[in-house]
């Protein structure tokens, strides 16, 4: 790392880094509190079900950051946790008449297949809560000492009014807070805003012994401990989708700071901004998702994954199927300009590329950086092909050879191809029209163009 020579060498002089702190509510320089190793926690799935898009834009947002961090200090320790116990796991279990641990084997496998499929690199360490328990269970132990939490009823629950920073975080008080507070709260809470730590389980639900008796750990204590287990009391960034800065992340500091005063926990807060779906949170619980799985049926994943970096991390996307063919047309053009020139993956990066993602990660300023090496590439520029693909590669992208993005873009292999026009000249002789024409437009949009002739239905690649 230390070696500064040739074109293999790290741009010199380095950008710093700038990023948005949610804490600060600004974007400020970002300095770690260890250069030689730069340490940060994101918030992983819960894992009941397949991943949908909107999951996947976090993870993404965090893939982008561990990315360039890498590019930019020697070391990087990226924990991303598994939630493996959680009321909504034991619920699906229950409905599908499955097994816990299948379950939840099965959807954390889903979701590597997914991230992988999206070039999204796994993390250096990463935790499962069922794991974690005894280190839940000390840090419940010490707030109770310090008197941060209280045991009432089977549960125990953290006192929200110990800790005077208590909605610093997201900005909120907590005085408005115990003020608006409905008054349909559990009678055993001292205050309205106390949040579960420990809670009791019933004999058909999974559980630990502990000193309150058979139970499990609260969601939130579940990431305060991991953090700390593998990152210590005090790391750089913690990060995930903004829709947990609060209560999740507000719970979390509360808990650790309190736990550890000596720590400061995260110093650096990240919060990507919520996928939409016609103008709402994609959510499993609203019905307005399409899974990864489902989506990378019709277009490659580069395309997805185009997508995603064209808007700003923190800024909300509104998901359409236009869009994303309009980011694998972008993705043709790329692979165009990449076609006459072999991978440089000698080359420095790009400084406007690099500079654009230390400006809180402005990945549409690096797109546009990549747009102008591609219009230079296709003019025959061999330096500007070798940019776009050095800087397009430190953003996750072309992963490809260029031939196989034509010839295999489409993910269909011949065989399905067949099988589908199987398909519609049976629904044509069904007389189902309209599922015929499905299957053809379907193709099409895949750049797979039927053609029916004397000897049957042919193909091509359009
Ligand atoms: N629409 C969205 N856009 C961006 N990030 C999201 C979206 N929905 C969830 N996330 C993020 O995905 C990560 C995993 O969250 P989690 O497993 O709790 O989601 P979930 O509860 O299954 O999702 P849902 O909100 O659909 O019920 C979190 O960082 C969360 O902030
Ligand atoms: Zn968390």
């Amino acid at each position: 790392m230390s070696t500064q020579k040739s074109n293999t060498a790290p741009i010199s002089p380095r950008p710093g880094l700038r990023l948005h702190n949610s804490h600060q509510r600004t974007t400020v320089p970002f300095t770690p509190d260890d250069a030689s190793n730069v340490r940060l926690y994101f918030c992983g799935p819960t894992v009941y079900d397949r991943v949908h898009l909107g999951n996947l834009r976090s993870m993404l947002s965090a893939d982008v950051l561990v990315r360039l961090l890498k590019a930019l200090y020697p070391q990087v320790t990226y924990v991303r946790n598994i939630t493996d116990i959680d009321d909504k796991i034991i619920q699906r279990a229950r409905e599908n008449d499955e097994d816990i641990s299948h379950l939840t084997e099965r959807t954390t496998k889903d979701f590597h297949d997914d991230l992988a499929a999206l070039n999204i690199l796994p993390p250096t360490v990463e935790p499962r809560a069922t794991q974690h328990i005894p280190d839940m269970l000390e840090m419940i132990g010490r707030l109770i000492t310090q008197g941060h939490a209280y045991e009432t009823e089977g549960h125990v629950l953290f006192d929200v009014t110990s800790f005077p920073s208590y909605g610093a975080l997201s900005g909120r008080s907590l005085e408005d807070m115990l003020a608006g507070a409905r008054v349909d709260v559990a009678d055993y809470k001292r205050n309205p805003g106390d949040f579960v730590l420990w809670k009791p389980s019933r004999n058909d639900e999974p559980g630990w012994d502990s000193p309150y008796g058979r139970g499990r750990p609260g969601w939130h204590i579940e990431c305060s401990a991991m953090a700390e287990r593998y990152l210590g009391e005090s790391f750089d960034i913690h990060g995930g989708g903004n829709d947990l800065l609060f209560p999740h992340h507000e719970n979390e500091r509360a808990q650790s700071l309190c736990c550890y005063p000596h720590g400061h926990f995260a110093r650096h807060w990240v919060h990507t901004g919520m996928l939409l779906s016609n103008g709402e949170k994609m959510s499993k619980s609203l019905g307005n998702f399409h899974t990864i799985h489902e989506v990378l049926e019709r277009t490659p994943a580069e395309a997805l994954r185009l997508l995603f970096l064209g808007s700003h991390y923190r800024s909300t996307l509104d998901f359409t199927w236009e869009k994303l063919d309009e980011a694998r047309r972008i993705m043709d053009r790329f692979y165009r300009a990449l076609e006459k020139t072999p991978p440089a993956s000698t080359d420095s990066i790009p400084a406007d590329i690099l500079e654009a993602l230390c400006d809180d990660l402005n990945t549409p300023l690096a797109l546009s950086a990549l747009h102008r090496y591609a219009d230079a590439a296709l003019e025959g520029q061999q330096s500007a092909a070798n940019h776009l693909w050095v800087g397009g590669q430190l953003l996750g992208l072309f992963t490809m050879k260029p031939a196989d993005w034509f010839q295999g873009g489409t993910d269909l292999d011949p065989a399905t191809i067949e099988a589908l026009i199987e398909k519609r000249l049976a629904a044509r002789k069904a007389r189902d029209f309209a599922l015929a024409d499905q299957i053809r437009n379907d193709l099409a949009e895949q750049g797979i163009l039927l053609e029916d002739g004397p000897v049957g239905t042919t193909w091509r690649k359009g």
